[in-house]
């Protein structure tokens, strides 16, 4: 039987070429992922968490094929996804079957909805293309218990709607079914709660763990909000990986990674979360010495997050820290390292390096 993990990510970067300035061939390069390595197993739950334009959409999009990357290699089952993609592989495996395999849900689940068609026929498709073998009747009689179990009762009325028709929670149920309906190995869940109510956002997490045991696959779950995360990743017993300017900082089960963070970055995002931060040992500041996030074209030297981060010393301004394991995590930062020359390197002066 293979060992290879579902999806693994090595050393992966994905860069973007923008055009700037008034001058057309002038570009400048956002370094949206850079030296990220990350498997996602069978069942797996695998949360990206960390702020606005830290690269958690580029990265996931990368792990399901949807991006190429500009650096490293995307595996899936031990076959790389872009040898694949480009006719360059003998893998008994086609891209289609991949993709198939690896589905998306995004925050908006109206705009993947297409509004001129009855929800049967949208959840019909996936079943046709997966199954299409089955007689209209047993699609439908599928589809009618698959929108009972996600809570769309009674489900021949909900059929029989349009989109616009269905309450935003709703759709996204419907989204999910799609998703579900392909059989996939993987479901990447970019921010997929986060414009429902917060009232409805347990219940669909609640929903989607259910789900998974019952579809056997695996989630890459998407989100800015370290409570959700938690909530996702700590029920379906798998990790959170912590991003910063394209890169990962720490990657670990929930608990341990909430409750006793080895990253000064993710103490940050537990002390900015009201849910999380320990009210009686948190302190009154903002754990970090400046609140602006350094450009992603030009990202400061040795460690990325020494210009914000309050533990900084000059090593880490020289020299780009490596993953360690710290029990069952893994943590880019010198700190974690008793015998790193950072113990012994000079603090960074306050507002030193104002400019990096
Ligand atoms: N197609 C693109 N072309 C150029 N730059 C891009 C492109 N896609 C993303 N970026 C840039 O890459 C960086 C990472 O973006 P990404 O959307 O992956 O971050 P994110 O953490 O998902 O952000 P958010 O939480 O705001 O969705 C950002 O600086 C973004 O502007």
């Amino acid at each position: 039987m293979s060992t290879d993990p579902l999806l693994r990510l090595e050393d992966v970067a994905v860069h973007f070429e923008n055009e700037s300035g008034l001058l057309t061939d002038e570009s400048e390069v956002v370094r949206a992922v850079d030296g990220v390595s990350l498997s996602i197993e069978e069942n797996d739950v695998v949360s990206l968490v960390g702020e606005s334009g830290c690269g958690k959409t580029t990265l996931g999009k990368t792990a399901i094929g949807l991006q190429r990357p500009t650096a490293g290699h995307v595996t899936y089952r031990g076959h790389d996804i872009w040898s694949i993609r480009d006719g360059k592989s003998d893998a008994d495996l086609s891209w289609q079957e991949i993709r198939q395999s690896l589905q998306i849900i995004h925050q908006d689940p109206g705009s993947s909805l297409n509004p001129n068609r009855r929800i049967l026929s949208i959840l019909s498709e996936p079943l046709r293309q997966v199954n299409p073998e089955l007689e209209t009747s047993e699609r439908r009689e599928r589809i009618y218990s698959l929108l009972e179990r996600v809570g769309m009762s009674p489900a021949q009325d909900f059929a029989d709607r349009y989109p616009h028709q269905l309450s935003g929670g709703e759709q996204q149920r419907v989204v999910l079914s799609r998703a579900l309906l392909m059989n996939p190995d993987v479901i990447l869940a970019d921010e997929a709660i986060s414009a429902l109510d917060v009232s409805l956002r347990v219940e669909m997490m609640d929903l989607m763990l259910e789900l998974q045991a019952v579809f056997d696959t695996s989630y890459i779950f998407i989100s800015h909000d370290l409570s959700n995360a938690r909530y996702f990743t700590q029920h379906g017993d798998g990790k959170i990986g912590v991003m910063y300017l394209g890169e990962l900082t720490e990657v670990g089960p929930a608990k341990q990674l909430i409750e006793d963070p080895q990253h000064p970055y993710t103490s940050v995002l537990r002390w900015a979360t009201p849910d999380l931060a320990a009210v009686d040992t948190a302190p009154q500041e903002l754990p970090m010495r400046k609140i602006d996030v350094p450009d992603p074209v030009n990202p400061p030297s040795g460690c990325r997050f020494h210009t914000r981060c309050p533990e900084a010393r000059e090593h880490c301004r020289t020299t780009d820290p490596q993953p360690v394991p710290v029990e069952e995590s893994s943590v880019r930062c010198f700190r974690a390292r008793s015998t790193s020359p950072y113990w012994d390197s000079e603090p960074i002066e306050e507002d030193e390096d104002a400019t990096d």
